[in-house]
């Protein structure tokens, strides 16, 4: 089996606004960086009885930076994978919630219908964006078997990630936060996907919210 923590990103001002950013490379705002720093603290003092063999992120600065300085205190580079990056949103980037029906209403329609063959204008269609995030984690897990590692990534994906562990359907309620850096556990042995843990934010107390939709 690879035990793989998926990390989401620190807080960034656009998640604070409630704007999608998706491929845009919007950076940590100084409560995100904080929090990066929080996660990192955490992470030292659980890899001194859980060993921790291999840090992950997405290209994606927002993930990046909060990768940093856990791999500063651990003492592990980080690899970057483009493949752990958020979905592409297309025309829906640099939206806010509120708005978004009515400046972007097919777009809009065509993400909230979450049917993986529904195209997304500029963007990735859920199902491509599904078959990126699992070929990615599992080429990474078949190259650390036995191991524990890292993946720093971001709320979209991390939706993929619970559905595949959980047998929950792309369409279906999800019941799992998504929250600013939550570490959560997955087990994967083969095409065998486990939930060991889900949102683990005890290093940051009660400070983060979901602002993941649909
Ligand atoms: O792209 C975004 O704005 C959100 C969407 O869920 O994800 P994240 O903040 O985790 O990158």
């Amino acid at each position: 089996m690879t035990e793989i923590w998926f990390i989401r990103h620190g807080e960034t001002d656009w998640n604070r606004q409630r704007r999608l950013q998706g491929w845009k490379d919007i950076p940590l705002n100084e409560f995100g960086v904080n929090q990066a720093g929080l996660l990192a603290a955490r992470l030292r003092e659980e890899a001194r009885h859980t060993p921790i063999h291999a840090i992950y992120s997405s290209d994606l600065q927002r993930a990046h930076a909060t990768a940093v300085p856990v791999s500063e205190q651990l003492g592990l580079r980080v690899r970057v994978e483009p493949g752990i990056r958020e979905r592409g949103f297309g025309v829906l980037e640099g939206l806010d919630h509120e708005h978004i029906d009515t400046q972007a209403p097919e777009a809009a329609a065509a993400w909230k219908s979450r049917d993986p063959l529904r195209p997304l204008d500029g963007g990735e269609t859920l199902g491509q964006f599904q078959s990126r995030v699992i070929s990615t984690v599992d080429d990474i897990a078949s190259r650390h078997e036995g191991e524990r590692i890292l993946l720093f990534t971001h709320g979209g994906v991390l939706d993929i990630i619970w559905r595949h562990a959980s047998g929950v359907p792309l369409n279906a309620p999800r019941d799992a936060a998504l929250l600013n850096v939550s570490i959560n556990r997955v087990g994967v042995q083969g095409r065998k996907w486990e939930v060991l843990d889900w949102g683990d934010v005890g290093h940051v107390a009660d400070e983060v919210g979901d602002d993941v939709v649909p």
